[in-house]
């Protein structure tokens, strides 16, 4: 048993000890409120620590299923099980519909449009007559477990700390998913995971939704622990908090934000004590002190207390389980000679800058073209325009004889086209392996719930297998473990094409590929080409290592200023005046 599992452990028998020891009511009490805010504290670590997307609005949906939950109960009649599926129901509507409004925004317009609908629910909660205004709903009965009434904080502390361990580990099953790897490429990563074939905008959703869910089950416990609601517990003061909590944990770690709900929790009722003393007035003094503190943790420690943790525990290496896992289906590939890439008069205009000047060319089946010109000649935009990271001025774009311009990249990535890019383009605090297997996405289905129960192992055991297999002829598998932000360029670069090849490309384009690499990485993955070659993939190469593209390549389109020079074998480009000339007025 390693020693993080034995961490974990040691701290799942503290909790379930705890209430069996002679310790005060106050610490059970304490502890009740350390879970509920852990669950809002575990959503936001998937929402602001992996997806990159900060709210300030969480406390609403506690909010929401709390009042769900007293004013079904009390009005209604309904019991507490089933209003905890109503008051998901409704925060999967108001969630969808926020998600919808605000997660187009981008920089600071999220936060503040999460602060807009923190304040808007806290108002409209307080000013409702049918919600008993400011005063709330009292006599929110204790739930009833089947036939045990959760009245008191020990009775109702198992049933709680029972959903958040739960929570926890559905969360930390997640990240270590298909679905997982596309959340966790978000931050920083979009374009990337776009061109891998992941709906970025489907996955912020997703993180959103989610961490909503988890603050309204949080709502829904509060409602039956604390029996009553009011609007205060779910104000912008709560929604800065649990921002708080999850910062000062680690947002980064599920454990983080356990860890974060439980410091701020206990310095709050320290400072509760202590400010009115210094003072010597009473009021919300412990809020300016977590300002301050927020402010300290953002530049001192924005890693939060969970890494400094995870720096003493032991790594943690994944276990080689998928050998036996069957591999994946591959595409039925185009026959060799046929047409894969058709590029036609396309055009693209930065501005008055013409950058590709209606350039043609054609990429067959079993062919490597390359596209070289000067610096600015326009190479990397022809990619883009191709990959559908840019939109066309005009011009066509024809992949298997089908029009693909005008289609967003992870449509285009879905018919065949994988690429790499000019500056590298990883997820730094991802293993090579996950990184490399971010490329197969498109190849697996299973979504949330499969990952949260662990039910798509099948599926996740063949796509590592494959993430391994591309590695191995890219010659990086004993890397595979490594984190991919520790790699020199070279293997960076490498570990880029044994992503695009995860996914199974018919048309792989690769963007200054030999850049940074040795010599003899050079030779290698000039042998790794040519076998892809040889099995009939097309590829088009933007190289500025030329005796690397006149060995390799048998076309060559030549570009300079945007507007095609010529095409040709290599000895026929090598022997073009013009070509020269273009080289040599602008690299000598
Ligand atoms: N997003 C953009 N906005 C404005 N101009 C751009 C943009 N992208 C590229 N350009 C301009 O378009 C021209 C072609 O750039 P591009 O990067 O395609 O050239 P390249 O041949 O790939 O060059 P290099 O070999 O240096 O990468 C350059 O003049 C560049 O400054």
């Amino acid at each position: 048993m390693t020693l993080r599992t034995r961490f974990l452990l040691a701290f799942v028998a503290l909790l379930l000890v705890l209430p069996q020891l002679p310790v005060p009511e106050f610490w059970i009490t304490q502890a009740n409120y350390i879970g509920l805010y852990a669950l809002v504290a575990i959503g936001l670590v998937l929402l602001t620590g992996i997806a990159g997307l900060t709210s300030f609005g969480q406390a609403a949906f506690v909010g929401l299923g709390a009042y769900t939950a007293a004013y079904l109960n009390l009005n209604h009649a309904v019991s507490p099980w089933l209003t905890v599926f109503a008051g998901l129901l409704l925060t999967t509507g108001v969630a969808l519909i926020l998600a919808w409004i605000t997660l187009r925004m981008s920089g600071h317009y999220l936060p503040l449009a999460t602060i807009a609908w923190g304040l808007s629910l806290y108002y409209l909660l307080g000013n409702l007559e049918g919600l008993g205004k400011y005063d709330g709903l009292l006599g929110i009965p204790a739930l009833n477990f089947f036939g045990t009434v959760l009245n008191t904080g020990r009775s109702f502390y198992y049933l709680l700390w029972t959903i958040v361990i739960l929570a926890a580990l559905a969360v930390i099953h997640l990240l270590d998913s298909r679905t997982g790897r596309a959340l966790r490429a978000l931050k920083g990563g979009g374009t990337m995971a776009e061109a891998m074939g992941v709906d970025t905008f489907r996955m912020k959703v997703t993180a959103f939704l989610l961490a909503a869910l988890l603050a309204s089950i949080s709502g829904w416990l509060f409602a039956h622990f604390q029996r009553t609601v009011n609007p205060s517990p779910f104000g912008l003061k709560m929604g800065i908090e649990y921002l708080f909590m999850a910062v000062v944990g680690g947002v980064g770690h599920v454990w983080g934000a356990l860890v974060g709900a439980a410091a701020v929790k206990i310095l709050e009722d320290q400072l509760q004590v202590l400010l009115p003393r210094l003072m010597g007035t009473s009021g919300n003094y412990e809020i300016i002190v977590f300002g301050v503190l927020l402010v300290l943790a953002l530049q001192h420690a924005r890693d939060g207390i969970w890494a400094a943790v995870e720096g003493w525990l032991p790594k943690r290496r994944r276990v080689r389980d998928w050998d036996a896992a069957e591999p994946l289906p591959e595409a039925a590939k185009p026959a060799r000679g046929e047409r894969v890439l058709e590029v036609q008069a396309v055009r693209k205009e930065f501005g008055g800058l013409v950058a590709v000047n209606d350039v043609s060319f054609e990429v067959s089946a079993g062919e490597i073209v390359g596209l070289i010109g000067p610096n600015g000649a326009g190479k990397s935009t022809t990619f883009n325009l191709v990959t559908g990271l840019l939109p066309a001025t005009r011009g066509e774009v024809r992949l298997r004889g089908e029009r693909i311009d005008g289609l967003p990249s992870r449509r285009i990535a879905q018919r065949g086209v994988a690429r790499t890019f000019q500056h590298v383009k990883m997820i730094p605090g991802m293993t090579v392996l996950e990184n490399v297997a971010l490329g197969a996405h498109l190849r697996g289905r299973q979504g949330v719930a499969a990952a949260m129960l662990r039910l798509e192992r099948g599926e996740e055991r063949r796509l590592l297998r494959e993430a391994e297999r591309q590695l191995q002829r890219i010659g990086m598998a004993e890397q595979m473990h490594e984190l991919a932000g520790n790699l020199a360029l070279g293997p960076q670069r490498l570990m880029e094409i044994a992503r695009a090849l995860c996914a199974d490309p018919a048309l792989l384009l690769l963007d200054e590929p030999a850049a940074g690499l040795r010599h003899k990485e050079k030779q290698a993955l000039a042998g790794v080409l040519r076998q892809l070659r040889d099995e009939g993939l097309s590829i088009l190469l933007v190289e500025h290592d030329m005796d690397l593209v006149m060995t390799l390549t048998d076309r060559i389109v030549v570009m300079e200023f945007g507007t095609k020079l010529m095409e040709g074998t290599p000895a026929e480009v090598q022997a073009s005046p013009k070509v020269r000339a273009a080289y040599l007025g602008t690299e000598h």
